[in-house]
């Protein structure tokens, strides 16, 4: 179906979206004409579409929109970048860190568009690998630099709230590329990320 305009598709779609949840509440034993639950329909289907609106983002774009030319060849490291995200398993949330660098080749990128595009590929139904990889491949491919790592730290609510209902283990991913598939470079990294500052 074709929309003229984004706003009229998000309308539709909560309204489509808001109908399917008013019978999934209704069919898990809850009744949708109490008060507390009016406006749950709707209100489930905005937050789905925010936490799932980087299927209509371009994280190449973000990343094009500031990349200036610059002759800094060191490593630049964006860390601490907390993430919120859906396991396409469970749609339950999982969250933690990302820790990003790149080593420019002529042109640096804006900071602020390391955790934009974090959140464009965070914000969709995602496997923590694929995301962290999404990441890489996209700094890699937009601003073509020396290199490119990318660590991930992450919860699990479905390993947590449900299923085999661990509290405290953190998955970590990790993907590199150009001068971070040296070890000394990538061993560089990892000691600046795990370091604490002051
Ligand atoms: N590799 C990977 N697995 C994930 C991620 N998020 C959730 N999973 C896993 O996806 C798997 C789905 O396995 P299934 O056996 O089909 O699902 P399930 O019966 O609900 O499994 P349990 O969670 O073990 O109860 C589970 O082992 C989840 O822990 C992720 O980001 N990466
Ligand atoms: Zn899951």
């Amino acid at each position: 179906m074709l929309y003229k305009h984004f706003e009229e598709y998000n309308m539709q779609v909560t309204d489509d979206v808001k109908d399917r949840y008013k019978h999934i509440i209704e069919d898990l034993g809850e009744d949708t004409s109490r008060q507390g639950l009016l406006k749950t329909p709707e209100r489930a289907s905005k937050a789905m579409q925010f936490l799932t609106q980087g299927y209509h983002q371009d994280a190449a774009e973000i990343l094009r929109s500031a990349m200036f030319d610059e002759s800094y060849n060191e490593m630049v490291i964006v860390k601490d970048i907390e993430l919120y995200s859906l396991c396409e398993h469970h749609m339950l949330p999982f969250f933690g860190k990302a820790h990003i660098a790149y080593i420019p080749n002529g042109k640096i990128v804006g900071l602020s568009k390391i955790p934009r595009i974090v959140d464009v590929f965070a914000r969709r139904l995602q496997v923590q690998e694929r995301l962290t990889e999404q990441i890489l491949d996209c700094i890699n491919d937009t601003l073509k630099p020396q290199g490119v790592a990318v660590v991930i730290e992450a919860s699990h609510m479905c390993m947590m709230m449900r299923g085999v209902q661990k509290q405290n283990s953190v998955t970590t991913t990790s993907g590199f590329r150009g001068q971070f598939e040296k070890i000394e470079t990538r061993n560089e990294f990892l000691k600046l990320i795990s370091e604490k500052l002051s």
